[in-house]
């Protein structure tokens, strides 16, 4: 089966717009509230492939009407400074969420970090408290690029229950989450990674294929079964015949479009909906902090607009 026209890509630009102004008017009538939504984005020493998903969120966030924040700090910062920042922010009730963007210098534990941000400000969903709710099936603030490619999955319209899908890539911001969503959906999940004996033979028999690898070109055709549909979540740069930086997946697509039924391009597929799943959380946990808020006090108002103007 090929792809005579666009109609089987999976795009995700125009399902990231439909949750980014579901977003808005959740942000317009929390702000109204007295809840400002504000996103805070860590970033620590200069990270290329980071670059791209902070601007994208800056420019989102302003579309959703939630305030943005960068704050970059240098690459030689300890773990103690970042983890006293991240304290300063927990205890900040003008900032609802915080974002960590990965990889941070491996002098810094990362779980540890994680774990430092209140799980009620956890927009990523990667404190150990918020992935266990996935294994609980409470699906409702889930890690980002694990949601965004299971949307996916879903505007195809095909059954989740008992679908044989095979993931590639077991990584707990990635891959982990979403065999976990996979499952809280009925779907029958198998998880290859790099000592899986044959990730071919697995991924020939799966009716939906995730990737997430970080290896151009990794899944060609013939590891493809005819009409599944394919997620790429690889997000890999590389320079182009033109001589050019360019973004690819972790799929061939050239040649898987002509096998798969569907598939996600990259750039334009998983990624855009990243981001917008990445807002959607943010007022999902401010919803989780209004209703604590007014459970302790009850009083109708934060007070941080009354204190902004
Ligand atoms: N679209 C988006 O929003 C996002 C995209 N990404 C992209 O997704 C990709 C994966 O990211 P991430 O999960 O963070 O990466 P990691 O490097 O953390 O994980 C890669 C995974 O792939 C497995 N793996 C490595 N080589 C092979 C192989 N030859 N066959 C099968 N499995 C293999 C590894 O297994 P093992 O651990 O056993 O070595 C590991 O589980 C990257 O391209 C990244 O840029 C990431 C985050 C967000
Ligand atoms: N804590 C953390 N969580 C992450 O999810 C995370 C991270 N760190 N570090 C970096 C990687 C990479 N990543 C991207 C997400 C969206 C796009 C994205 O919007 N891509 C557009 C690119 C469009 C353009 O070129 O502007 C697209 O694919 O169409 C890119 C990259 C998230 N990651």
């Amino acid at each position: 089966m090929s792809l005579p026209d666009d109609s089987r890509y999976l795009k995700g630009g125009p399902v990231a717009q439909r949750i980014i102004a579901a977003v808005r008017r959740d942000a317009e009538e929390a702000r109204a509230d007295g809840f400002p939504p504000k996103l805070v984005s860590i970033t620590v020493g200069d990270v290329a492939a980071v670059d791209v998903y902070v601007r994208n969120q800056r420019a989102k966030a302003a579309l959703a009407g939630i305030d943005f924040e960068e704050r970059r700090f240098p690459a030689d910062l300890t773990a103690a400074e970042l983890e006293a920042a991240i304290q300063g922010m927990n205890a900040d009730p003008r900032i609802t969420g915080i974002i960590v963007q990965r990889p941070v210098p491996v002098h810094i534990p990362i779980k540890a970090i994680q774990a430092a941000i209140h799980p009620l400000k956890d927009v990523e969903g990667m404190h150990p408290a918020s992935i266990g709710n996935i294994v609980y099936n409470q699906l409702d603030l889930a890690p980002c690029t694990a949601a965004a490619s299971v949307e996916l999955l879903k505007e195809t319209g095909l059954d989740l229950k008992g679908l044989e899908v095979v993931v590639v890539g077991h990584s707990e911001i990635v891959g982990k989450p979403i065999a976990f969503l996979l499952m809280s959906e009925g779907a029958t999940v198998t998880v290859c990674h790099h000592m899986t004996r044959s990730v071919a033979a697995h991924a020939r028999r799966a009716d939906a294929l995730f990737v997430a690898v970080g290896k151009p070109r990794l899944i060609k055709a013939d590891m493809v079964k005819p009409g599944a549909a394919v997620i790429d979540i690889g997000i890999n740069t590389e320079i182009g015949p033109d001589g050019k930086e360019r973004i690819v997946g972790d799929v061939d697509t050239d040649s898987v479009k002509d096998v798969a039924s569907w598939i996600t391009p990259v750039p334009g597929g998983v990624g855009p909906l990243t981001v917008a799943i990445l807002l959607r959380n943010t007022m999902v946990a401010l919803n989780r902090q209004r209703d604590l808020y007014r459970a302790t006090y009850g009083v109708a108002d934060s007070g941080v607009r009354l204190a902004a103007e």
